[in-house]
């Protein structure tokens, strides 16, 4: 059994002129609440409707679940719960109706134990209380959960959401998330598409992130958390010799500051900052396979190696870029970063 749970080799969606999706090669581990991050228009909805086999691919293959689709759709599906787009719930119908209707076009349902499933469905997104009041004066928050409670109707081993805290009030988002987390906590495997880098960082333990068509990256999010370019900052009233000691050790030194610094508290007169990049600038899952970082010194020996040459070290620091800046270099796009 492959331990992926969604495997994709240049999977790319066309319509007409514009490619929506670019030959992504997705691996989603099975266990993982993966994380599928991009702006708006990135080509995640497309994605999970050809994975659901919503729409067929122009190129390329996925399997889900270690079966090809879309040839294994009713194999797979009935172990993938879906959340696309909020499902048609009739309105006049109440919670309970409407997950008994959507139970009754599965042909994998037994209608002897229909009732349960749904009064379980329910219980479990916390709608129990409201089964029987209309679902077209539910708030969008329990909507929300009845959709999830819909995809819960039968023991899934995946789940597919696509925004699903899309329009939702705080409250409701704090709701279904919690949810989602309780979901994996199951061992269900969660793929869940998002906008929201601070959503991504609080649910996932995977992420992939697509730009304009394309999967830039991807992989465990304490992987992009280390990705990301580092600096070493040294304060010291012997900026010549410290960037003398830097280069020795292989380090790539920033042109002199113009001027001493004055900002830094323990700066004190003629100390300068000199700078130089500790890691290269690369992502998990990039294609840029080769890790010029490995060869790189530890920030201690950095440390020693000035000290050990009579450099005055006043203040050292190594400042990390942060997960934001990270994924606004992979896309070129700001990020909602709330939520
Ligand atoms: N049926 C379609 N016909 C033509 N173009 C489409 C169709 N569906 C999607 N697109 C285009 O493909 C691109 C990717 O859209 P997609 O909905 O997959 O992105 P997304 O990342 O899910 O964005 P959003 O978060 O806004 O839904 C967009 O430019 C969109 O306009």
């Amino acid at each position: 059994m492959s331990d992926l749970a969604i495997q994709t080799h240049g999977l790319t969606k066309r319509f007409r002129a514009q490619v929506a999706v670019d030959g992504i090669d997705l691996a989603v581990p099975r266990g993982s609440v993966f994380g599928f991050l991009g702006p708006n228009g990135s080509g995640k909805t497309t994605t999970i409707r050809m994975l659901l086999g919503l729409v067929g691919a122009t190129a390329g293959t996925a399997r889900v679940l270690g079966t090809d689709m879309p040839k294994g759709l009713d194999d797979v599906l009935p172990r993938v719960g879906a959340l696309v787009e909020g499902p048609a719930f009739a309105p006049f119908l109440s919670g309970a109706a409407n997950l008994a209707r959507f139970d009754a076009a599965d042909r994998h349902a037994s209608p002897s134990t229909r009732g349960r499933r749904v009064a379980e469905a329910l219980d479990r997104v916390g709608l129990s209380h409201a089964a029987r009041k209309k679902a077209g004066a539910y708030s969008l928050g329990m909507k929300q959960r009845l959709g999830l409670a819909n995809a819960l109707l039968m023991p899934r081993d995946l789940l597919v959401l696509d925004e699903p805290t899309n329009g939702l009030d705080p409250q409701g988002t704090r709701e279904v998330r919690s949810l989602i987390r309780s979901f994996a906590a199951d061992g269900t495997t969660v793929f869940v598409s998002s906008h929201l880098l601070a959503e991504v960082e609080q649910l996932c333990t995977h992420v992939g992130v697509m730009s304009a068509g394309r999967l830039v990256a991807q992989g465990t999010l304490d992987e992009f958390r280390r990705s990301g370019a580092s600096r070493v900052e040294v304060l010291t009233p012997d900026p010549d010799a410290a960037r003398a000691v830097l280069a020795r050790i292989g380090l790539v030194t920033d042109a002199a500051a113009a001027a001493p610094v004055e900002a830094a508290a323990s700066a004190g007169d003629g100390d300068a900052l000199v700078t130089a990049a500790l890691s290269d600038d690369r992502a998990p899952g990039g294609r840029a396979a080769d890790d010029p970082a490995a060869d790189q010194p530890a920030a201690e020996a950095v440390v020693a190696a000035l000290v050990r040459d009579g450099v005055r070290v006043r203040g050292f620091a190594i400042r990390r870029t942060s997960l934001e800046q990270r994924f606004v270099e992979l896309t070129g796009e700001g990020f909602d970063v709330v939520g």
